[in-house]
């Protein structure tokens, strides 16, 4: 029934107004799916290979779509992404573009999903998946790649913690992006909104953490339950590999100083989350700061592990985080996203599944999230292709599906 027979790819726009590539999978019982690539800015070296859109469709019409049309059933994920695998022949999806890639597999997984009847994230977890919610992470206040002349600091993140239910905390995140807006407007900082709608003021860090744990303070007393904040520093972006310093607009910090900075902000913010503090090369220093204060809060790797589990291993031997990022388009398949989280969650790891900054309408991430109890989602607080992510996890634990 599930029974591939046809796959239609095609360049659809991004919410940067780029294109991007976008699948539809049909099975042989009518079954239907369709999911779209997003994109990264800030990405990582070692991610597997975004093609222009134009060449990638090109390349999967080529390659893949001849292995698995008449040849792969939608609804065994494992046995299409590796056909995905081995349409490809590279161990980074440079042949067919790890964007047309995971468009495939996603919309793969959909048209399983389709046939059965039931729920993406049921298909992709399981029955008694869905009892669980992820928190939300929202971007409220960003900068780095995500906006010009804006903070340092990529992703300052409303983490509402102690939300009863899913519904709150993607409320709570809102009224503290609202919030932020408000306190910039009496401090007349003008400011629009970086590529994932956080307010993008051209302010320093300093005021940034200020303005942030004011919004998150006043929201938390106005809702009762506990609203914490975290960081995606980004630290990969400021880094200079020449220098062996992480720049910021004023000042310079030594990998040492770079710790023992975002030590300091862990204690004084009571952050709950800090991702890529450091350097995606220096798994050393990722291992000092966990060291340091890898009780009191969440180190996540993005740049650092990009949902690959080779880099994952080598980080959970040398102690390197606590939590790893899941982008699927960082890895190309969501079989390869599925044995990083299960390999993350064997090592005490949590799993923070992610939008890109780039994105579309597809909602498929917080069927993941949900199908794999990761206990955190990162998709913003507000902008059409971020709440169709937040909106489709509260129609989830609606069970309205
Ligand atoms: C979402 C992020 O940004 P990008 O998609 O630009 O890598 C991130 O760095 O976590
Ligand atoms: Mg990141």
């Amino acid at each position: 029934m599930t029974l591939i027979t046809d796959i239609r790819l095609r360049r659809i726009l991004d919410s940067r107004g780029n294109p991007t590539v976008e699948a539809d999978v049909v099975t042989e019982s009518g079954g239907f799916g369709r999911a779209a690539a997003p994109s990264g800015a800030s990405t990582g070296e070692y991610e597997a290979v975004e093609r222009p859109p134009g060449e990638a469709i090109a390349a999967a019409r080529e390659h893949a779509v001849p292995r698995l049309v008449g040849e792969v059933y939608a609804g065994n994920q494992r046995d299409v992404d590796a056909a995905l695998h081995a349409a490809d022949g590279t161990d980074d999806f440079s042949e067919i573009g790890a964007n047309s890639a995971v468009a495939i597999s996603m919309a793969a997984a959909k048209a399983g999903a389709d046939v059965l009847g039931a729920p993406l994230f049921q298909h992709l977890g399981g029955t008694f998946r869905g009892e669980n919610f992820p928190i939300p992470l929202g971007n409220v206040v960003g900068g780095g790649e995500h906006a010009a002349d804006a903070t340092d600091i990529q992703e300052f993140l409303a983490a509402p913690v102690g939300a009863p239910s899913v519904a709150d905390a993607v409320f709570a995140n809102a009224a503290v992006h609202a919030a932020v807006a408000d306190l910039l407007e009496e401090r007349d900082v003008p400011c629009g909104k970086g590529d994932e709608g956080a307010w993008a003021p051209s302010i320093d860090d300093g005021e940034a953490f200020d303005v942030v744990a004011e919004a998150v303070s006043m929201v938390q007393d106005e809702v009762g339950f506990n609203i914490g904040f975290g960081l995606d520093v980004a630290g990969a972006e400021l880094y200079d590999s020449v220098s062996g310093t992480y720049e910021y607009s004023d000042v310079s910090r030594d990998t040492d100083e770079q710790i023992e900075y975002i030590a300091e902000l862990v204690e004084e913010y009571d952050l709950v989350y800090v991702e890529d503090p450091l350097d995606e090369d220096d798994y050393d220093a990722f291992a000092d700061l966990t060291d340091e204060v890898g009780d009191q809060t969440l180190i996540c790797g993005d740049d650092l592990f990009v949902t690959n589990t080779d880099r994952l291993i080598e980080g959970i031997d040398r102690g390197a985080a606590n939590s790893i990022l899941i982008k699927p388009n960082q890895i190309g398949t969501l079989t390869d996203a599925f044995d990083a989280i299960e390999l993350a969650t064997e090592n005490g790891y949590d799993s923070v599944v992610s939008h890109r900054s780039g994105e579309t309408e597809d909602a498929t991430i917080a069927h993941l999230a949900v199908a794999t109890d990761a206990p955190f989602i990162k998709t913003g607080a507000v902008g059409g292709e971020r709440t169709a992510k937040l909106n489709e996890l509260i129609r989830i634990a609606d069970d309205a599906t």
